[in-house]
């Protein structure tokens, strides 16, 4: 059943198939692990088949592959496997889409225990986490993040080069604010020959970035600032300062502090890019967004996902002249533009 069905419907179904929601991630997990999605790929292939590639028991693959295909990972005809299109696009471990390395971060261990009591996170209103969970400082577990989830952020990151570069080869100044992997930044170095850009995140974290800067050949326009966006000193005069998928780990007052140190940083023709899953006004769509609420409620103090009016009222705050919302389709999240002067 979609989750389309279980939330306009509640049925027997809808409990089991949520209370048992974790076989569903250990099907996932071990059909990526066992190389399932690569096996079948592009062919049809029997259950034996696949058993014997993989070397595993036939009981368990005949067993794995009805589970995932009544799931939606695999398509069965009889006792035939195949996968469409779009699931070898996002599950083929050789596709540009290929999603299964953000296992090792969204499953690792560290994260999973986060929400091992949800409900003494939820009555105490303290994470499990220690310290300040994922946004306690330096923590390793953003070098694991900017090594597994690159490889999805490839395509939104030309995406938003393209809205950030709007005067093709123009000289102009970047700061990627908690880049992580770094490929926003790198993606408008590439673009505009002439654009000089700025990485900040912790100091482990930038050595990834340094990594994809020198994969992309533009190590001489890039400039690494280590620290916390909090506390380090930003410098000015950027045209765009890159906010991608950092406010929702904090809560307004957060957000607007990041966006004020923004708003001095640009010059006066620049803008703050907001990039991030938002919620619809009803709070419960795109069910992504939902759901990395969640992500933020087990891992952080404070953070969740933000609607567009949250964050344009954010910015209003702290005193910019115009919002925008620039969707990037096909990117699931969107981009909120912060303008510091009137056009
Ligand atoms: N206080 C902080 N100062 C700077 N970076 C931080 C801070 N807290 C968390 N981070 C970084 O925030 C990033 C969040 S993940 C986002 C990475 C990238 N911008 C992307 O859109 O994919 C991680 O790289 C963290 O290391």
């Amino acid at each position: 059943m979609g989750l389309e069905n279980q939330i306009s419907e509640f049925t027997f179904d809808t409990f089991f198939n949520n209370v048992n929601g974790y076989y569903r991630t250990a099907a996932v997990k071990a059909a990526i692990e066992l190389g399932i999605f690569d096996i079948v790929g592009e062919n049809r292939k029997s259950i034996d088949e696949v058993a014997n590639e993989c070397q595993s028991s036939r009981r368990g693959i005949r067993i794995l592959c009805y589970f995932l295909a009544s799931i939606g990972f695999l398509k069965v005809d009889g006792d035939v496997f195949y996968m469409t299109r779009e699931m070898v696009m996002f599950l083929s471990r050789k596709a540009p889409g290929y999603l299964g390395d953000s296992i090792d971060f969204l499953l690792s261990p560290y994260i999973m225990s986060a929400f091992d009591d949800l409900a003494s996170v939820i009555r105490t209103g303290e994470i499990r986490l220690s310290s300040d969970g994922v946004v306690a400082p330096d923590h390793p577990q953003w070098v694991m993040f900017a090594r597994a989830m690159s490889s999805m952020m490839s395509l939104p990151s030309v995406l938003l080069a393209e809205l950030v570069d709007t005067q093709p080869n123009k000289p102009i100044k970047v700061l990627d604010v908690a880049a992580g992997h770094g490929l926003f930044g790198t993606a408008v170095a590439r673009k505009n020959p002439n654009a000089q850009v700025t990485f900040l995140d912790w100091e482990n974290v930038l050595q990834v970035a340094k990594e994809n800067v020198a994969k992309a050949g533009v190590e001489d326009r890039a400039q690494f600032m280590p620290g916390s966006a909090f506390d380090v000193d930003w410098g000015e005069g950027y045209d765009a300062v890159l906010l991608t998928n950092f406010l929702h780990h904090f809560d307004k007052e957060g957000c607007q502090v990041i966006l004020e140190k923004a708003k001095a940083a640009l010059n006066e023709n620049g803008r703050a890019y907001v990039f991030e899953f938002i919620a619809n006004e009803d709070r419960i769509s795109p069910s992504l967004a939902a759901a990395t609420s969640m992500m933020m409620l087990g891992t952080t103090p404070a953070g969740e996902v933000y609607t567009y009016s949250d964050i344009k009222e954010m910015f209003e705050n702290v005193n910019y002249s115009n919002v925008e919302l620039r969707p990037i389709p096909p990117a699931m999240e969107n981009v909120v533009v912060g303008y510091k002067n009137s056009l």
